[in-house]
């Protein structure tokens, strides 16, 4: 399947106009895209007590998982800084559970600049990993 980032990342730039963040005011989107085409998108959504805070990374799993998707071909992120937007060490870990070896993560900032990254080369020192 041919993956275009550009538009993946486009799209994660919309998904954080939604994010709720008026804590960090650091807006992420994030769009998770599904070996039959399907697309999900999250935002970041905080919470007066940091730690309950939700990525934008993790909610677009959530989306996705709850339609029935557990398989996923590509990931894209964006936040709305110049610097790209990384996951967070928790985000790799619940990213470790559903990509594959080869699903490439877009990580953009705000203006649609990218880098594409594995999850290996994110996570290699992973302790679990559902990675087929
Ligand atoms: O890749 C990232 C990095 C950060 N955030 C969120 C978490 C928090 O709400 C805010 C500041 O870290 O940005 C994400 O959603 N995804
Ligand atoms: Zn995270």
């Amino acid at each position: 399947m041919k993956i275009n980032g550009m538009k993946l990342v486009q799209l994660a730039r919309e998904a954080a106009k939604n994010a709720y963040a008026p804590y960090s005011c650091y807006r992420v989107g994030a769009v998770i895209l599904a070996p039959d085409g399907k697309m999900f998108c999250g935002c970041n959504v905080e919470n007066v007590a940091f730690s309950a805070s939700i990525c934008a990374e993790r909610a677009a799993v959530a989306q996705a998982v709850s339609a029935g998707y557990t398989e996923f071909v590509a990931i894209a992120i964006a936040g709305s800084g110049m610097e790209m937007a990384y996951p967070c060490r928790i985000c790799r870990q619940v990213l470790a559970e559903f990509l594959r070896k080869d699903t490439k993560i877009f990580c953009a900032n705000s203006v649609g600049k990218y880098e594409v990254f594995t999850l290996e080369e994110l996570l290699p020192y992973r302790f679990y990993t559902g990675l087929k």
